[in-house]
């Protein structure tokens, strides 16, 4: 079996942010956390309609398939509202190298060890992520915003695959 080291080449650090890049993204952040309930389940009902496969790791709903139903599931909000605190987390240590790297290792320690997600799912929630904060947020997402995102988002996977490989991850697949 393959461990997620196969599919990715670790390089020796996450990339680095430009200062100008943090305070984008500190600027961007504000609103879309305002509304963390709304935009966290907008987030996590696009990756699981978009990739049902995702929703294998989730007792309540890994057999729904109707929308409307898996949005009112607790289960759903729950997780919606730890992502975004996490992501919050994350905003607020970008000019933290250590603190950036511990807040994605408690997350990546107990995905990998509690709930067994594949560490590729974090890469497509990073991608999905993106894509429904420009969506929802047009007007403070625009083209530098989004790659200063996208490179967090890096930063974010970047830390997941290392610990994952630190933890001796191999697929359960
Ligand atoms: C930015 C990425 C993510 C963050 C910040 C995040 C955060 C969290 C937090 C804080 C918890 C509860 C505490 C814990 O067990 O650590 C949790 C639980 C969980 N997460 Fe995530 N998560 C992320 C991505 C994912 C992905 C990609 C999946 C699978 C596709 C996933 C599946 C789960 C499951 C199954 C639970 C347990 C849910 C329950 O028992 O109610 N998470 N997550």
């Amino acid at each position: 079996m393959e461990g997620n080291s196969g599919e990715h080449k670790q390089t020796e650090g996450p990339e680095t942010l430009m200062e100008e890049e943090r305070v984008t993204i500190t600027n961007t952040w504000a609103k879309v956390y305002e509304n963390k309930e709304a935009a966290g389940v907008a987030v996590l009902i696009r990756l699981f309609t978009s990739f049902p496969s995702t929703k294998q790791y989730f007792s309540e709903f890994r057999h729904m398939e109707d929308t409307q139903e898996m949005q009112s599931s607790a289960q759903l909000q729950k997780h919606a509202v730890l992502v975004m605190k996490a992501l919050n987390a994350l905003v607020e240590s970008v000019d933290d190298g250590e603190k950036t790297a511990s807040v994605v290792e408690k997350v990546a320690k107990s995905h990998a060890r509690k709930h067994k997600v594949e560490p590729v799912n974090f890469k497509i929630l990073a991608g999905v992520i993106l894509e429904v904060l420009v969506e929802v947020f047009p007007e403070s997402f625009g083209v530098e915003a989004q790659r200063a995102w996208s490179k967090l988002m890096d930063v974010l996977y970047w830390h997941v695959t290392r610990v994952y490989s630190e933890i001796g991850w191999t697929s359960t697949e």
